[in-house]
């Protein structure tokens, strides 16, 4: 059992979130669905010990990667088929500043099988970043994936699911077993790929308010929202926006919710 935790050499360090991936058709599957091709700009989160940045490095010129264990990124550094290819950055994802790689009309394409333990807040990092990106792909828990891809009406729909439809499309793309994974962890997973939208379909005067009617909807998930938001919109100025009050957060729609938190931008005081 304990050997499950020593992979390559690495005994695997849970503050990091470390399961690495074994499983060649998984690593296959996953690899298929990035689809490097040559001059992208490739960056990966979390390249461990390899498994994704092998074969994703084979197919290109050059692979940012973001590593955050210092033991990993110094074997990476050194490893003899992948040094000259990689441009290794010892840094914390969740402060990196990822928009700082993209060139002037090249985005970039980013990928990572990610630390479970901050997958929720570093995907929110991640979508500030993305209209420099143009594609993600994800392996993560698979309870995460159900909540990007949520829609309204659904147990899994929150402020992750209207925060990730808000910049991107987003297509679930594979499942995956404890099993593909040294050491297991004790959770299912899964790819999706997030497709940052050309042009915001629903944009937000003011993001912030965005993000205040999602955290106060969902807060209250089973109020109705003439409750949930009272402090701020009347039942009749919602009546007035096409929107029923006596609706719950949860069977909001994206493009409504943005027409809530435009019409606090518009009436806030100062
Ligand atoms: C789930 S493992 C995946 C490793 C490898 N890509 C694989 O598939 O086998 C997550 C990786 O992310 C790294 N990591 C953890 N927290 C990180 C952070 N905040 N920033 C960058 N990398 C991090 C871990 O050290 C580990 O290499």
């Amino acid at each position: 059992m304990s050997n499950d935790k020593v992979h390559q050499g690495h005994r695997a360090r849970k503050r990091f979130g470390q399961n690495f991936l074994h499983d060649d058709y998984t690593i296959d599957a996953i690899v298929s669905a990035i689809h490097p091709q040559k001059e992208d700009i490739m960056v990966e989160i979390g390249p461990g010990l390899g498994a994704l940045t092998e074969p994703v490095a084979s197919q290109v010129d050059k692979l940012q990667v973001v590593e955050l264990d210092r033991d990993l990124a110094a074997r990476l550094r050194e490893h003899p088929t992948l040094k000259d290819k990689l441009v290794v950055h010892e840094a914390d994802a969740m402060r990196f500043d990822f928009s700082a790689l993209a060139q002037p009309g090249r985005r970039l394409r980013v990928f990572g099988n990610l630390p479970y333990n901050i997958s929720t807040p570093l995907m929110f990092h991640l979508l500030e970043t993305a209209p420099q990106i143009s594609d993600m792909h994800f392996m993560l828990q698979k309870e995460v994936v159900e909540r990007l891809a949520a829609g309204p009406g659904s147990k899994a729909y929150g402020r992750l699911s209207v925060m990730a439809h808000y910049y991107c499309k987003v297509i679930p793309v594979l499942q995956v077993g404890p099993e593909a994974f040294k050491p297991a962890p004790k959770v299912d997973s899964a790819v999706v790929r997030l497709v940052p939208h050309e042009t915001l379909p629903f944009p937000a005067k003011n993001l912030n308010h965005l993000s205040r009617v999602c955290t106060e909807g969902f807060g209250q998930r089973r109020k109705t929202i003439r409750n949930c938001f009272r402090n701020f919109i009347t039942p009749e100025q919602l009546t007035e926006l096409g929107i029923d009050p006596n609706l719950r957060p949860e069977n909001l729609s994206l493009a409504q919710f943005v027409e809530i938190a435009n019409w606090l931008t518009d009436h806030q005081e100062g």
